[in-house]
C-alpha cells in the first residue's frame, strides 16, 4: 500500500511542530505515512502540489485556515483541520467547495483529544437530565480565540439535546451584571473562558439539578495528547469524501 503523503501547515507553531514530530514518528513506527512538506506563515501553498501532498494538516490561525482549506479542496488534497473559527457561514462555503471536488475529504476536528471528544459525547448524553448547565474552558494565554472551538461545539451539542428533550431556558434571575460576568451565550449555554499561564487546554461542563451537581472535566496536559487524534484523522480522511465534522465519526463510538 502506498504511503500517505502528509503536509503540515503551521509547522512552526505549538501544535504544528508537535504534528510534524508525530507524523515523522509514525513514518518510523507504522510506515504508513511520510512527511512531504512543513509550511510556515508566508510559505506558498503551491508547495503542497509540488511536494505531491495527499493529506494536509492545518494547525494555523482562524484568519488563515479558509484560504488554506480552499486551496487544498480545489487541488484534491484531503485536509485534516484542527484550526478553530468554523462558523456556519464558513462551513457553508466549505461545503460548496467540496461539492465541486467530489472525492476530496475534509475533517474539521474541534478537538483531537480523545478525552475531549468523549467529554462532548457525554455532555450531550447528560444534557436532558439537568435543569442548568454552564461550560468553563481554560487555556494557555497564547490562545488566539475565545471561547474555544471545543466549548462552542460542546454548547451546541448540549443545547441541541436540551431542545430535543423539550427543556425550557435555564433558570437565571440575574438582573444586573457587569458585561461578561455571565460568560458568552452560546445557543443559550453560558460559556466562560479562562486564560492562565501554566494551562494547556482544559474544559469543565457543569450540570445542576435539584440537590445534585454533575461535572465532566477533561485536561490536555500537553500537545502530544492531541496527536493520536491527528494521526487517526490523517489515516481516515482519504476514505471519507465530503465534510466530516468531529473526530468522533472516526472513533466508532456507537459500535
Ligand atoms: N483541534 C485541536 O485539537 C486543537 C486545535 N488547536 C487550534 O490550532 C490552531 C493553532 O494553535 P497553536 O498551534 O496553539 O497556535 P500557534 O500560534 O502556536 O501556531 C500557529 C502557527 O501557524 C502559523 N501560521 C499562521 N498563518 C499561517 C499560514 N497561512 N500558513 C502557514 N502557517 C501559518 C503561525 O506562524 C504559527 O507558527 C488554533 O486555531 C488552535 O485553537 C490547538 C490545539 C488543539
Ligand atoms: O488553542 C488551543 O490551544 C486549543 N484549541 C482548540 C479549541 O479552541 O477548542 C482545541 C483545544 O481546546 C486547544
Amino acid at each position: 500500500m502506498s504511503k500517505l503523503r502528509v503536509a503540515v501547515l503551521g509547522a512552526g507553531g505549538r501544535m504544528g511542530s508537535e504534528a510534524v514530530r508525530a507524523v515523522r514518528a509514525a513514518e518510523e513506527s507504522a510506515g504508513d505515512m511520510e512527511l512531504v512538506a512543513a509550511l510556515g506563515r508566508g510559505d506558498p501553498l503551491s508547495t503542497l502540489v509540488e511536494a505531491g501532498a495527499t493529506v494536509a494538516v492545518d494547525l494555523t490561525h482562524p484568519d488563515a485556515v479558509m484560504a488554506n482549506v480552499e486551496f487544498c479542496v480545489r487541488h484534491g488534497i484531503h485536509a485534516v483541520v484542527g484550526t478553530t473559527g468554523w462558523t456556519e457561514e464558513r462551513l457553508a462555503a466549505l461545503r460548496d467547495w467540496l461539492a465541486d471536488s467530489p472525492g476530496t475529504g475534509v475533517l474539521i476536528a474541534p478537538n483531537f483529544g480523545i478525552g475531549a471528544v468523549l467529554t462532548m459525547r457525554f455532555a450531550r448524553q447528560a444534557a436532558r437530565f439537568f435543569e442548568s448547565v454552564e461550560i468553563v474552558e481554560l487555556h494557555h494565554p497564547g490562545k488566539a480565540d475565545a471561547p474555544s472551538g471545543t466549548a462552542v461545539r460542546t454548547a451546541q451539542l448540549v443545547a441541541g439535546a436540551r431542545e430535543e428533550a423539550g427543556l425550557p431556558a435555564q433558570p437565571d434571575a440575574t438582573g444586573t451584571a457587569l458585561p461578561g460576568a455571565r460568560g458568552a451565550d452560546v445557543s443559550g449555554v453560558p460559556v466562560h473562558a479562562v486564560r492562565l499561564r501554566g494551562l494547556v487546554a482544559h474544559q469543565e461542563v457543569l450540570f445542576g439539578g435539584e440537590g445534585e451537581l454533575f461535572t465532566i472535566r477533561h485536561d490536555s496536559m500537553n500537545r502530544a495528547s492531541f496527536m493520536p487524534g491527528v494521526l487517526l484523522g490523517i489515516r481516515r480522511i482519504a476514505g471519507a469524501p465530503g465534510l466530516t465534522f468531529g473526530l468522533e465519526h472516526f472513533m466508532e463510538l456507537d459500535g
